[in-house]
């Protein structure tokens, strides 16, 4: 038996950071997806194909006739962690230890950029291996088992990514629980700075700012919860789309400069950020842990001028729909 999982990437329009404190959050699914095929094998082990990622560490000689490859064996098991812990928590689940299973991934989402990779691997794995064990589980068990993957590799995890991951669309999630939100499709262009974050050593470093100073950066998170509060009386309004917009853009605009406040930001993704907004663009921020990766702006009128000057400023344009699926079982082979 084969069986194929996919699961879409994100972006986090408001709260990101302050999420992990237990704040609110507001997120959607995105059209780009990592595709996961799991298969048992008959040697016990776990295997992991992974196509879309680099290894650290890798040396390459060559001779006469020879090429020699040596890769650093603990950096590539610490890459491949998501996967790998993703596939134990299962079989555990399923009381199904040291069954052998092969997963091979292929994936559209950059790594390391702010758009969610780690979730939707391991929420695909999670969705694949889960059904190839024959255990029925629901998008958001699938979802809380994802967050457990993330707290586990990542030491720290809102668990919101995971969970937008798994059930898809247009989410307020706060400390676990989500909510759908109307379904409504957003003018924005996301710019890719071709650098990565990671988020378990971005969320570490504002972990350690907290603690070196609390007094500081608590009103910094709470100002940040507050965003996603007016942010969600925005959305669910019936205010014009010009004038809802137009507030989501400064309250977008005021948690960008939040976010660079925490030490989230980089040259570069403020350089795309400001690119945006003086293309016309309504509000821009970053989306995801930060520390390179992806912004968005919001820009109703002008997607294709903001998505210029985002070329221009160096970065890559993407224009993204929301997903209104999250974990998809695409397809099971006897
Ligand atoms: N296609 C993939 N195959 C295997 N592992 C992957 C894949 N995509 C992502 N990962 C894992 O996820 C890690 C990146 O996760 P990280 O949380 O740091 O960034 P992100 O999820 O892309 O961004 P964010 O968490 O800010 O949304 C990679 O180092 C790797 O361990
Ligand atoms: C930085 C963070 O808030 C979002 C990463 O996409 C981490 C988390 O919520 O787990
Ligand atoms: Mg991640």
């Amino acid at each position: 038996m084969r069986v194929l999982a996919s699961a879409p990437a994100k972006i986090i329009l408001f709260g990101e950071h302050s999420v992990v404190y237990g704040k609110p959050a507001i997120a959607a699914a995105i059209d780009l997806r990592t595709y996961v095929w799991a298969e048992f094998n008959d040697r016990g082990a776990i295997k992991i194909e992974a196509k879309d990622i680099r290894v650290p560490g890798l040396t390459v000689s060559f001779s006469e006739d020879e090429i020699y490859f040596e890769s650093d064996y603990g950096k590539a098991a610490e890459v491949l962690s998501y996967v790998r812990q993703a596939i134990e928590l299962v079989r555990e689940e399923a009381d199904a230890n040291g069954k052998g299973i092969t997963v091979s991934i292929t994936s559209q989402i950059p790594v390391g950029a702010g758009l969610g990779s780690s979730a939707a691997v391991a929420v695909a794995t999670i969705g694949a291996v889960s059904k190839l064990l024959g255990l029925e589980l629901s998008n958001e068990e699938i979802g809380k088992l994802g967050h457990k993957v993330e707290l586990l590799v990542q030491g720290a995890s809102s668990g919101i990514d995971p969970t937008v991951s798994a059930i898809g669309g247009f989410i307020h999630y706060e400390k676990g629980n989500f909510e759908h939100l109307p379904f409504m499709e957003l003018p924005i262009v996301v710019g890719y700075t071709g650098s990565s974050g990671s988020t378990k050593e971005l969320v570490a470093m504002v972990r350690r700012t907290y603690e070196e100073m609390p007094e500081v950066i608590e009103p910094v998170l709470i100002a940040m919860g507050k965003i996603v509060e007016k942010a969600r009386e925005v959305i669910t309004s019936d205010l014009d789309d010009e004038i809802r917009f137009a507030q989501l853009g400064r309250l977008m605009n005021i948690n960008h400069g939040l976010l660079d406040a925490i030490g989230v930001s980089t040259k570069k993704l403020s350089e795309l950020v400001y690119a945006a907004r003086v293309a016309g663009a309504i509000g821009a921020k970053i989306t995801g842990a930060g520390g390179g990766g992806c912004m968005y702006a919001l820009a109703p009128e002008n997607q294709s001028e903001v998505a210029t000057a985002i070329t221009i400023a160096g970065g890559t344009p993407m224009i993204t729909r929301i997903s209104r699926e999250g974990l998809r079982i695409e397809e099971v082979l006897s």
